[in-house]
């Protein structure tokens, strides 16, 4: 009991914030669901007392009373169900939200280290059937976790009153259960783990395949990529077949007793009433009431089934819940005025070094173009400015601050902007991509549009059906590379930060628009410090500074 009480207080742990939040919804479902099941209870003691009225001479007007009161529960149970429906409904799906978006707040702030070998599908699809998991066990499970209990003690004591005897039999299943139980709950919990672990996976694959679509087509993998996901998939329906013959045999021998037991009650029952030892109607209570106790058993045994189901997303969930922020700093500084790298080594885990002994300064008002060979450092270099990898040696300063003080989210928030060669678009609007994380975006309308212009795309933007608002999603492929990289770019721009990062933003521009690039870094560069990295001697002409990497 005490390792059970603890396994709950980690469900708590998880979702307890949340009782509290919504307390009145609480509320109003576990007092609707006592109403309910109050009224399931009584039923079958005034059903049993009408059969008897209707057998013996009663008057005609007790019968009417019985059906009055029968019709009233009825119709209160239906009204009152409608609540307990609405509130736990809207339990589950604001409880689920609230958690799965606690746990992505938490996830996005691990270092990038974290994502590396993380798949995104497998990684959401875990965190949402976790969180379903979890609040839809405890939400089903806190009233009628108690109400089975009363269910059972309540028929336990009609059915003393009625048989002693059968009392026996009723404590004679409670044993042949708890055993039951114990020798199926370790393999239980192993076979779910190893279920939803392989179902992620396999749908994290099956995903994959609309990603690469346009490789897959290009290169006519159909065949390839079918083949990989029957084989997963089998791998998958082994588990599910294997996972299904426990949990039914666990069930059917749990649900077998059950049945053995429903046919002792109506055999010994039939038999006390031919004998006249029993009146029809204390019959009809007994077996009604020893089937609510079978059912409140029966409820126990899923529950211990979901329970063991839902351990496994606990478990899932804490180590989601348990992966340690990065470090950034306190203090925020509003504008860049300096960047200063002071022997900087760095290599990846389980690499060899990749930025040796670099030391250099780069101050407002100029271009630095970094410069190197492929795999040389370069990107890697950008983003410990950026400071999103530790464990370097050498020291980094913004405006004499070493970065590891600095408020870095709330610098690259307001006060760095980025474009890589691997452009980045977001679901939503071409508007909402230019503008994106920006404050008061249709104030920057004008600049947006005058860029646009700039770049050539403004015609091709608004040619679209719904030109600046028409909707492309995160992996929209019609959008040609350059078209792209310039929204990109654009977004950068239009973002008018201190520092200009920017990683071969050149890579996929024709030679019209390398020019317009260059004449507007020219432009704007008094008033920033841009980063550049290129291959292209062309654009790297306008660099104040070069910085050598490798
Ligand atoms: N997260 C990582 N973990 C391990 N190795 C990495 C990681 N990121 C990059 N690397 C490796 O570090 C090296 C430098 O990568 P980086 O992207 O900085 O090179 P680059 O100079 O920008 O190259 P390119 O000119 O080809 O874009 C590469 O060999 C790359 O495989």
């Amino acid at each position: 009991m005490g390792a059970v009480q603890f396994k709950l207080d980690r469900i708590v742990r998880l979702i307890g914030c949340y009782l509290k939040k919504y307390a009145s919804l609480f509320t109003i479902f576990i007092s609707t669901s006592i109403v309910v099941w109050g009224i399931s209870i009584l039923m079958p003691f005034v059903t049993g007392r009408l059969i008897d009225v209707l057998v013996s001479d009663s008057h005609r007007s007790r019968v009417y009373q019985y059906v009055a009161i029968i019709a009233v529960m009825n119709i209160v149970n239906l009204a009152v169900q409608y609540f307990v429906d609405l509130s736990n409904t809207k339990l589950n799906g604001k409880i689920a939200f609230d958690l799965s978006f606690r746990i992505y707040k938490n996830i996005k702030k691990a270092p990038l280290s974290f994502f590396e070998n993380a798949d995104s599908v497998y990684l959401s699809t875990r965190i949402n059937e976790d969180s379903n998991c979890i609040i839809n066990f405890f939400v089903r499970n806190c009233v009628n976790f108690i109400t089975n209990i009363l269910t059972v003690l309540f028929g336990f004591i009609m059915i003393f009153q009625i048989s002693p005897v059968i009392t026996l039999l009723f404590i004679g299943i409670m044993i042949a259960y708890i055993i039951i139980y114990k020798a199926f709950r370790q393999p239980l919990y192993q076979s779910n783990f190893i279920l939803v672990e392989k179902r992620n996976q396999y749908f994290s694959v099956m995903t994959e395949q609309f990603k690469l679509i346009k490789y897959i087509k290009l290169n006519s993998l159909f065949h390839t990529f079918d083949e990989n996901l029957i084989k997963r998939f089998k791998d998958v329906f082994n588990t599910v077949m294997n996972n299904f013959r426990l949990n039914y045999l666990f069930s059917n021998l749990a649900a077998g007793i059950l049945v053995l037991a429903n046919i002792i009650i109506i055999f010994f029952g039939g038999i006390k009433v031919i004998n006249k030892e029993m009146t029809i109607g204390n019959f009809t209570i007994l077996s009604t009431y020893f089937n609510l106790v079978l059912t409140a058993v029966h409820y126990f045994i899923e529950f211990s089934k979901s329970y063991q189901q839902t351990l496994v997303s606990v478990t899932r969930m804490e180590q989601m819940n348990e992966v340690a922020a990065e470090h950034n700093g306190t203090i925020r500084i509003d504008g860049i005025e300096s960047i200063d790298i002071r022997n900087l080594d760095f290599k990846f885990e389980h690499q060899k070094t990749l930025i040796k002994n670099l030391s250099c300064t780069m101050n407002k008002g100029n271009i630095y173009c970094i410069y190197g060979s492929n795999g040389s450092g370069k990107s890697t270099f950008l983003n410990m400015i950026a400071n999103l990898y530790s464990g370097y040696q050498g020291e980094i300063f913004i405006n004499s601050y070493n970065i590891n003080e600095l408020d870095m989210y709330y610098l690259r928030e307001w006060h760095m902007a980025y474009s890589n060669q691997a452009v980045t678009m977001v679901t939503g609007s071409i508007y909402e991509n230019l503008t994106y994380g920006l404050n008061n975006q249709e104030d920057l309308r004008d600049t947006v549009i005058y860029w646009c212009k700039r770049f050539n795309l403004y015609n091709k933007i608004v040619s679209l059906p719904a030109g600046f608002e028409s909707d492309i999603a995160a992996d929209y492929i019609t959008l040609s590379g350059g078209e792209k990289a310039k929204i990109s770019f654009i977004r950068a721009l239009v973002k008018d930060a201190p520092v200009l990062i920017l990683d071969e933003p050149t890579a996929a521009f024709d030679k019209e628009s390398v020019t317009i690039l260059k004449e507007c870094l020219m432009e704007i560069k008094p008033g920033k410090i841009i980063l550049l990295i290129t291959h292209d001697q062309n654009i790297a002409d306008i660099a104040d500074k070069i910085i050598r990497i490798g």
